[in-house]
């Protein structure tokens, strides 16, 4: 890739968050992230060259220094910052604004900065022959995965139902989705593989912007505003059910529809149960059982039929989880601390760099946080750390998991020579190799937290005024794939591996 020769004619857009807008090469397996602006700032550049250079560079630093470290480093791509010619970015605007959602047009893309960051392509992970399979890759945000247990906490309903159950009530009464999903992190962390099959079943119903699905590169599944579900999951399966025509079914090429989504999904649960980020350790999860259960989940404990076997601790869901758990005060008992550091920080503004508020993150910041003492001695040095285990935290509860799925023997090496496709999952299913990376792994800003704060309150009281600690009723959209029968009994459609 010459960065002074760019074409837009060879860029498409792929996709977008709240903070950035992401674009893919149409030949090369590599993306370009951009920063995006509020549009009311789209005549004035909100940030100079410069700072939008850092920006970016202090992102990169970040997932390679800090959570890279914390993760698995292993599952972690960083990228590196490109700076690109200012007539391409413009053109390049231009162009990917047709396909952009609408829900998403109220910020506009960085086009003055000409900064980027350049990352590997993650949902097509090797240049596959047109005559291969091309893969198949799933990403997952799967928010925050445990319920707090800090002394702070000042409402009970916070000890029972995790944030993300609550939040939907909230999303729904604002008119931020049309229904709620019943996807319980909880039940993704879990590690017991019928709670994971069954939230992730909940995950394909209602996706959000907590799922999609990549096809040689393409998103062929995600949420999609306005566009009848059903239709939308019969196209799914017509692109899934080739993957797992297998054995008898190759033959005779028959599959029911429930049998391809329980394949689907069960060789999913097996590359998030997979290691590669770490030690290598078998089970180390001790989370007590009646904690990591959220009240509101669908999934009935008494449906349980083999003992929870805790998540490998050198799995990318156990080393999430991990990192979000650096929250150990929850948002009530940070926020006194966060106020700690802003009054000095009003006394002393150079001490922001001291302290290391927007960085540099580099080894210091990382054994900042990790040596924190358990005990609050009163000193500023001790909030500052405190505030960033929780910004850390922050991060991993809202970045993404990216599995990709190879049919086996289809592996291949990238256009670097590396080959990502590592181990194989060979079950009764069809066989798959697989890599599973993380990505959105962005800083928080500091001045983050009273918004925390504020949410966190917003979205309890709104679930206890309108009564979500009810049992709550399944509104399911889609007869014919997931209908009530199966619901009622999800037990019938999993297979123990
Ligand atoms: O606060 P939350 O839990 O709603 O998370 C925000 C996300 O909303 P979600 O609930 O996942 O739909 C939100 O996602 P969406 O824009 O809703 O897709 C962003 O990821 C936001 O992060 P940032 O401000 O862009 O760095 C996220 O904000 P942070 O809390 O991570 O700052
Ligand atoms: N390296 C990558 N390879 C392939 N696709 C990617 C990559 N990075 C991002 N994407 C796609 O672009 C989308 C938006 O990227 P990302 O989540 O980083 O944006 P964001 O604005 O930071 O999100 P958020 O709303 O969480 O703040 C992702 O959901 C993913 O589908």
């Amino acid at each position: 890739m010459e960065l002074d020769k760019m074409d837009e004619n060879e860029w498409k857009y792929h996709g977008e968050g709240n903070k950035s807008l992401v674009v893919s090469h149409v030949q090369l397996s590599r993306v370009l992230r951009l920063l995006k602006y509020p549009a009311e700032d789209s005549e004035n550049p909100p940030q100079t060259v410069e700072q939008a250079f850092r920006q970016i560079q202090n992102i990169v630093d970040f997932s390679s220094n800090v959570m890279s470290s914390l993760l698995g480093d292993n599952f972690i791509h960083s990228g590196e910052v490109v700076k690109l010619p200012l007539e391409f970015v413009r053109q390049l605007s231009i162009k990917v604004q047709h396909q952009r959602p609408a829900w998403r047009c109220d910020k506009v893309m960085d086009i003055y900065s000409g900064c980027a960051l350049c990352l590997p392509n993650l949902t097509s992970p090797i240049l596959h022959q047109p005559t291969h399979t091309p893969p198949l890759c799933i990403e997952i945000k799967p928010k925050c995965g445990f319920l707090p247990s800090s002394k702070h906490v000042s409402r009970d309903i916070k000890t029972k139902v995790c944030r993300f159950c609550m939040h939907q009530h909230y999303k729904v009464a604002n008119g931020k989705w049309k229904r709620r999903s019943l996807y319980c992190p909880l039940d993704l962390f879990s590690g017991n593989r019928q709670r994971m099959h069954f939230t992730i079943r909940h995950l394909i119903e209602e996706p959000q912007n907590n799922f999609k699905i990549f096809k040689g590169g393409q998103c062929i599944y995600s949420s999609k505003e306005g566009i009848d579900d059903s239709m939308d999951l019969s196209s799914l399966l017509h692109h899934l059910r080739p993957y797992f025509l297998y054995g008898n079914n190759r033959i005779n090429c028959h599959m029911s529809s429930k049998a391809v989504f329980n394949d689907f999904i069960q060789v999913l649960v097996n590359a998030l149960l997979s290691g590669g980020g770490g030690d290598g350790g078998v089970v180390t999860d001790r989370r007590g059982e009646g904690r990591s259960f959220c009240e509101a989940s669908h999934f009935s404990k008494e449906r349980i039929r083999h003992g929870s076997q805790g998540l490998p601790s050198d799995s990318v869901l156990f080393r999430t989880l991990q990192t979000q758990m650096l929250d150990t005060l929850d948002i009530e008992g940070l926020h006194p601390l966060y106020r700690r550091v802003e009054q000095h920080l009003q006394e002393f503004p150079k001490e922001r760099t001291r302290l290391q508020i927007d960085g540099p993150y580099n080894e210091a910041f990382l054994e900042k946080l990790q040596k924190c003492p358990n005990e609050d001695d009163g000193s500023v040095e001790y909030a500052a750390a405190k505030v960033h285990q929780y910004r850390v935290s922050m991060t991993a509860k809202d970045c993404s998991i990216m599995v990709a799925l190879v049919p086996s023997g289809e592996e291949e090496e990238d256009d670097e020579g590396q080959t990502h496709l590592r181990d194989f999952i060979s079950s009764r299913t069809p066989a798959f190799s697989y890599s599973v990376s993380i990505l959105d792994l962005d800083p928080k800003p500091f001045e983050s937290i009273p918004r925390q704060l504020r949410l966190d309150q917003k979205i309890v009281s709104y679930y206890l005024k309108s009564g979500g600690s009810l049992p709550r009723v399944s509104p399911s959209p889609l007869p014919g794939i997931f209908n009530a029968a199966e619901r009622e009994d999800c037990m019938l459609l999993f297979h123990p591996v």
